[in-house]
């Protein structure tokens, strides 16, 4: 492992030696950051990442429309590995976890977003996932429960298309709105198992509605065929969106986030946490992104909890980085697991089992992090996953030359030993 200063360029880090932005390489599909967007006033800007800054509306002249790139993504072959290498533990059985409600979620920035809540197995905290995009669905929430009513799937978010006043039926959109076929139907959607249920089957609180058609659970490849729409010749159709695919030909996008109440909650430059949030909602927000997942994982603290964090921040005010305060504290370098997000990302449809659904192209999922431990045990113990390409996170202060982003001593220190000390991958070569 290279020690601090050897695998760190010094041009890369603003804080260290800062050269102009167009002579550090994985900078090269960040040449839109020069321009100076306008801050949220009354906030302070190295809070706020450029797309949350000001609330954009969609469409609408923000400074998002100056980051409409990805970062380059890294292919990923992890049955490739040198078995010598370090391997994270590993549960032997992924836990089991189930989603009891998601709603929809409008967002400054002006994007939608979905967010489940799950319950599981192993812990009795409530993990997270937040689902950019129509396409992605939850197994175990649209699964059907015993003696549970329409209006029970809506209120547990079990619903197709969107919920308006008056709205009888989960299962079925009256107003689903038309739009463009734009993209292909997608075969690997997680409503690829619906079929059609006769209008007199749905039933409202008790009551039969007069609803058609009604989509269901569990159907043949025949009957599914037989529901794909017509072009009505103005090239609409009626496909309810979940059924339209969100695909860019990609696997899709996913973050695991461990929770930060200080980097998330309260504004810390000790750590990007809240940088990194921010930035992977705004890359599965683009306008030609697939769609993603952050699976938001309560883990505080790289696991140690939140009372231990703060208690290493004041051990690194004394003069210790990361890794040793947690040491000095008896705790783990880093005490987190990663079996609930391979769980939650297999109940989302993107679990290898999922896979045989898909074409090739759109098999996997693409991770965003730097952290080699993260790719291997997203994976799972079975390969219940399959990470195909790893997308970095650049800091945003080392992509613009120091300009934006989460600025000062404690950040480059924190930088420095996970690229030192832990083996993080913060650099785009
Ligand atoms: N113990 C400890 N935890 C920290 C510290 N700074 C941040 N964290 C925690 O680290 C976790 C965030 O790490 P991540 O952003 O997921 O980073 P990572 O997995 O190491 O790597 P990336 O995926 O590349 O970002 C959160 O749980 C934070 O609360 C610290 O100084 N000490």
């Amino acid at each position: 492992m290279a020690r601090p200063g050897e695998e760190l360029p010094s041009h890369a880090s603003p804080m260290i030696s800062p050269l102009p932005r167009s002579a550090a390489p994985y900078l090269s599909n960040w040449s839109d950051l020069n321009d100076e967007s306008p801050s949220t006033p009354g906030l302070p800007n190295n809070l706020i990442s450029p797309a949350f800054t000001p609330p954009a509306t969609p469409g609408a002249a923000t400074p998002s429309r100056h980051l409409n790139a990805e970062p380059k993504s890294i292919p990923v072959d992890t049955s490739l590995d040198d078995p010598a290498t370090k391997q994270p533990h590993l549960l032997e059985k992924l836990p089991h976890v189930e989603c009891v409600v998601r709603a929809r979620i409008p967002t400054t920035s002006g994007a939608e977003m979905f967010l489940h809540l799950y319950q599981n197995d192993s812990d009795n905290k409530e993990h997270l996932a937040i689902v950019f995009g129509n396409s992605i669905r939850s197994r175990s929430l649209d699964a059907e429960r015993p003696g549970e009513t329409e209006m029970d799937r809506m209120i547990r978010g079990a619903y197709i298309g969107r919920l308006r006043p008056g709205r009888m039926s989960s299962r079925f959109d009256p107003d689903q709105n038309k739009r463009p076929l734009s993209r292909r139907a997608r075969s690997g959607s997680a409503l690829k198992n619906v079929t059609t249920v006769s209008e007199e089957e749905a039933v409202v609180d008790g009551t039969t509605v007069t609803a058609s058609p009604v989509q269901s659970p569990a159907t043949t490849q025949d009957e599914q065929t037989s529901e794909q729409p017509q072009d009505n010749g103005a090239g609409l159709e009626t496909l309810p969106e979940e059924m339209q695919s969100d695909s860019n030909g990609k696997p899709p996008l996913v973050r695991i986030h461990s929770e930060c109440y200080t980097g998330e909650t309260a504004w810390s430059a000790r750590c990007d946490c809240g940088e990194q949030l921010d930035e992977a909602a705004r890359l599965m927000s683009l306008p030609d992104s697939a769609g993603g997942v952050i699976v938001y994982l309560r883990q505080e603290g790289r696991g140690i909890g939140l009372a231990s964090k703060l208690k290493a921040y004041n051990l690194q005010d004394l003069g210790n980085d990361t890794v040793e305060a947690n040491l000095l504290l008896r705790h783990p370098a880093d005490a987190r697991t990663y079996g609930l997000a391979t769980a939650i990302l297999q109940d989302l449809g993107l679990g290898t089992d999922s896979d045989e659904n898909k074409p090739e192209a759109e098999r996997g999922i693409r991770l965003l992090t730097n952290n080699p431990d993260k790719v291997r045990a997203v994976e799972g113990p079975n390969k219940e996953v399959r990470v195909r390409e790893r997308v970095p996170m650049i800091p945003l202060a080392w992509r613009t030359g120091g300009a934006k982003g989460v600025r000062g001593a404690e950040i480059e220190k924190y930088l420095e030993t996970k690229i030192g000390r832990m083996g993080h991958m913060i650099r785009d070569d």
